[in-house]
């Protein structure tokens, strides 16, 4: 049964309560470019207690120094290293679980920011931005040569994606039976700043209809994006509370990390997936209507 944070008190006891913060982002901190009320001072307020924040996103369209360029565009403090984000974890995972070697190359579907954080590991990318695979113009086997190093498909949200894209990525992944298929995310909608758009997961849709197979995806609720953290940050999973907006991924993340949970609705969730007869079996253990609630927290007499 969840818990619905109303009283100053249930904020500042939670505030308490919890020494590591992790945030989503899309849905809880912003929508879009454009920030939800409240949380800059939401933010200052847990590190004026000392409280450990970090940012952790399945949005796979900007690296971590890419996000930190948001942060500080939109005023809010964050140290990269803060800063965890699908295609880093896609990154860590090629290069450090399945150690694919340097030889090899991946094709993407997905933006620069993704293609960014993989070239960081050493790994080289084909696809993403590159001119010539974002384009309209009708696609033929007949012009197309398979690179036999494509020894890995990773498919982000890509605001260019086209047949061009998803019919390289089905070559590779057809013709290569042991050709890795990797989805950064399998958020189906994303909510920017002027409501909902299809999200990474319905980016990669149509190559799993036409594959009938699966991705695996490195994003949350998947425990990769957790061990890249757990590989960097010390903290203490009983006094750690992640914070979301969805219930699949950020939620059911934190459940599967041994972390408390906070579910916002500012971003996808809505009050029918918490209550009634269609609810989600996926309940957190706290729900506020905005990160903004917790300045009630703030103590006034400061
Ligand atoms: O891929 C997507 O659909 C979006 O990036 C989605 O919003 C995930 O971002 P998050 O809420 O994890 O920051
Ligand atoms: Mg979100």
């Amino acid at each position: 049964m969840s818990v619905r944070l109303s009283t100053p008190q249930d904020y500042s006891r939670l505030v308490d309560k919890y020494d590591t913060w992790m945030f989503d982002c899309d849905g809880v901190l912003w929508h879009g470019d454009r920030i939800i009320d409240g949380v800059v001072e939401v933010l200052d307020l847990l590190r004026s207690k000392k409280k450990k924040v970090l940012f952790v996103t399945n949005n796979a369209t900007k690296s971590r120094k890419n996000y930190k360029g948001k942060f500080d565009k939109l005023g809010v403090q964050a140290h990269v290293d803060e800063i965890y984000g699908s295609a880093y974890a896609t990154a860590v995972y090629l290069s450090s679980v399945i150690k694919l070697p340097k030889t090899n190359k991946v094709y993407v579907i997905g933006m620069a920011g993704l293609e960014e954080e993989l070239q960081g590991e050493g790994i080289t990318v084909l696809g993403g931005s590159d001119p010539a695979d974002c384009t309209l113009e009708p696609f033929t086997l007949a012009n197309f040569t398979l690179d036999p190093a494509v020894a890995a498909v990773v498919c982000g949200l890509d605001t260019q994606m086209n047949y061009t894209k998803i019919s390289k990525a089905f070559q590779y992944l057809t013709r290569n039976s042991d050709c890795h298929f990797i989805a950064t995310n399998e958020d189906s909608t994303y909510p920017s700043a002027e409501g909902l758009l299809p999200g990474a997961g319905s980016i990669s849709a149509p190559l799993r209809y036409a594959l009938g197979r699966d991705p695996i995806c490195t994003g949350k609720p998947s425990s990769t994006m957790l061990d890249c953290i757990n590989a960097k940050v010390h903290y203490n999973p009983e006094r750690t509370i992640m914070v979301g907006d969805r219930l699949n991924t950020d939620i059911l993340f934190g459940q599967n990390g041994g972390l408390a949970t906070l579910l916002v609705l500012t971003g996808i969730a809505v009050e029918s997936d918490i209550t009634g007869p269609n609810a989600s079996p996926i309940v957190p253990n706290f729900i506020t209507s905005s990160i903004a609630d917790f300045r009630a927290a703030i103590d006034p007499q400061q």
